[in-house]
């Protein structure tokens, strides 16, 4: 995974093309090592030792394939992990009007600079993907396992984090929106 594709990069800006299964082999395994690359980027001492930038995320176009699939790895509060999948060919099919984002911010492996500033995005979505072996799901997220969603599926079509801040006031955010902290 250390070819990330950094932002300037057309494949980042493009819309990635839809799946068809059942999935090539070459995906599954692509699949697979995006998820163990989250896994290992989660992990102090594999991080550290390999200089691994900490994920909870990562599309394919990240990794130059621009295909929808993307793999989410999302922690909670006790570093257990809240939500595990590989999303292919990830649609979202409603969204709630209330809007949230990270107090923190985001970050992507694909921005080398930091981009402060609030990304504010639905605080809740229902999402509709493929497995990898094909099963139709439809699941709702909220919160940060859904901020994570949304930047990813952002990846596919070709939008980046930072192009949901306001430029002008980067810590301007509507009223009434959730802050995650
Ligand atoms: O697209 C995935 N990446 O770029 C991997 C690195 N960024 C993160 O893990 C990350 C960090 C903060 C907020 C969000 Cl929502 C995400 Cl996703
Ligand atoms: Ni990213």
């Amino acid at each position: 995974m250390n070819d990330i594709t950094r932002d300037g990069n057309p494949v980042l800006r493009k819309r990635a093309e839809k799946l068809s299964f059942p999935l090539d082999a070459k995906y599954i395994k692509v699949a697979n090592e995006m998820m163990e690359y989250l896994k290992n980027s989660q992990d102090p001492k594999i991080a550290e030792k390999y200089h691994l930038r900490a994920g909870v995320g990562l599309a394919a176009p990240q990794i130059g394939l621009s295909i929808q699939m993307a793999s989410v790895l999302v922690p909670g509060p006790e570093n257990e992990i809240v939500f595990e999948e590989t999303l292919v060919n990830p649609v979202i099919i409603s969204q709630s009007v209330q809007v949230a984002a990270l107090e923190e911010g985001e970050g992507c492996l694909s921005v080398d600079k930091d981009v402060p500033g609030y990304v504010p995005r639905h605080d809740r979505i229902t999402i509709r993907y493929q497995t990898l072996d094909g099963e139709e799901k439809t699941i709702k997220l909220r919160d940060y396992p859904a901020i994570v969603c949304q930047h990813e599926i952002d990846h596919l079509k070709g939008t980046l984090f930072y192009d949901h801040i306001n430029k002008k006031d980067p810590l301007d955010i509507e009223e009434g929106a959730i802050l995650i902290g």
